[in-house]
């Protein structure tokens, strides 16, 4: 995005006049407005944050660049996407908008057309959409149904190479749980998903032997020393309560990687008592949950009798986030079968959760979804708040309170890499004319 600001590209600076969120920052910044915000200074020197020191009446130091109250964000973590799925649409639409017309529309898709070249073609569009959005970091699910695990991993795995020092990439393996019955070849994928440091995964389905296929999979991660990421519940199922199931394995097999579960839908359908049962394993697992705001809207509740979807699809984070398990909102797919809109805008995603999980009244420490917590989950350092010392790695919006902030695209938005604005713009759609048609 072009920078309207003239950020010095070279020497240290000063942004004077930030406006920063108390929640986005480790820094002492004072006393907050009632939306937690502060004014401050962010002294930027070798790419790094050397201070954040709350404005006040000082004088505006020398080399300050005068932000008028501009918020500025850390850079974004997008810790659930599809990015081997991402803008297919053009070639494979869902036919109904139903998740099973999502999941046949990809099968068929993948089969047909899922190559190297096709793969990494989709992928480096959505990355240079995510890296000129402000996004920083990205968890990425790989469809691993045989035998296209041999195509996307080595495909991401030279992606994660040419992105470095532009966007942090993990990867997850994308399976069926029942896939986890092919004890050889799920044995030899877990094998490809550590020589290639990522996080086994699996999509639960309530399947009869659903427990003996978790318990494989935490054996598996436990042996492998892998993190654990699932997409459970996706579905206004009551009945679908994979995600107590994971909790009721994580604290069975005393799991003590990291585990990160995906959708959680049903949730929000089941009574009380089931809820409150299920959040309080999840809690003492350790299980953190994100929620896909943009795809549930998209895929939960539609019907096909003409009649209005009459719930949000989301799952219940502030019941979550009380009970002290880690919350995040993340993009989840974009311009595939599963969601037919999107661009990897992690602003974008945290504008639809406002609306659909009430972020506001009060905003709280919500900006941490889309920020520090995700870091967190994705065991990354230096990502997701403004701290002295860390990367000077942030966005500069034009937005100078939530509702400025949330009312627009923000499309003029300026991202710092390494102290520097970047140059990098959204690429053209025609990019991918050749590739998807
Ligand atoms: O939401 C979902 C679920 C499964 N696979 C996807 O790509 N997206």
């Amino acid at each position: 995005m072009t920078s309207q600001l003239d950020l010095p590209s070279s020497g240290w600076y000063v942004l004077a006049n930030a406006r920063v969120h108390f929640s986005l920052t480790t820094a002492d910044i004072g006393a907050t407005d009632e939306d937690g915000f502060a004014l401050v200074d962010i002294a930027i020197a070798d790419g790094k944050i050397t201070g954040i020191a709350p404005r006040r009446d000082k004088p505006v130091p020398p080399r300050a660049v005068d932000l008028a109250g501009r918020i500025v964000f850390p850079c974004f973590v997008d810790c659930h996407t599809h990015l081997d799925k991402g803008h297919i649409w053009p070639r494979r639409r869902n036919p109904d908008g139903s998740f099973m017309g999502a999941l046949e529309a990809v099968g068929a898709d993948r089969a047909a057309n899922w190559s190297a070249a096709d793969v990494e073609a989709r992928m480096e569009f959505a990355l240079k959409c995510a890296f000129a959005h402000g996004t920083k970091a990205i968890r990425t699910h790989l469809d691993s149904i045989s035998p296209q695990e041999t195509i996307s991993w080595p495909v991401f795995e030279s992606m994660r190479e040419r992105w470095a020092g532009r966007i942090d990439l993990q990867a997850v393996c994308l399976l069926g749980i029942d896939g986890v019955r092919e004890t050889d070849w799920f044995a030899d994928l877990a094998g490809r998903v550590a020589a290639a440091r990522g996080m086994l995964g699996a999509v639960t389905y309530m399947v009869p032997e659903l427990e003996p296929l978790l318990d494989r999979v935490f054996e598996t991660a436990i042996e492998r020393g892998l993190d654990l990421d699932f997409h459970a519940d996706e579905t206004d199922d009551v009945s679908a309560i994979s995600l107590k199931k994971i909790a009721e394995k994580a604290l069975e097999h005393r799991f003590e990687g990291k585990i990160l579960v995906g959708h959680c839908c049903s949730l929000a359908r089941q009574p009380d008592a089931d809820v409150l049962d299920t959040l309080d394993k999840v809690a003492r697992a350790g299980v953190a949950v994100v929620s896909l705001p943009m795809c549930n809207m998209y895929l939960q509740d539609r019907r096909f009798d003409g009649t209005t979807p009459r719930w949000r699809g989301v799952t219940l984070l502030h019941e979550m986030k009380a009970r002290g398990i880690p919350v995040a909102v993340a993009s989840d797919n974009t311009r595939d079968p599963f969601y037919a809109y999107g661009d990897l805008d992690m602003l974008e995603v945290y504008r639809m959760a406002t609306r659909t999980l009430h972020f506001d009244h009060p905003v709280a420490d919500w900006p941490r979804t889309v920020a520090a917590t995700p870091a967190d989950i994705m065991r990354l350092q230096d990502a997701g708040r403004l701290a002295v010392g860390g990367a000077a790695d942030l966005v500069v919006f034009r937005g100078r309170s939530w509702t400025e902030l949330l009312s627009r695209p923000e499309s003029g938005r300026i991202v710092v890499r390494d102290g520097r604005a970047i140059e990098a713009a959204v690429p053209d759609y025609s990019e991918l004319d050749t590739v998807v048609g």
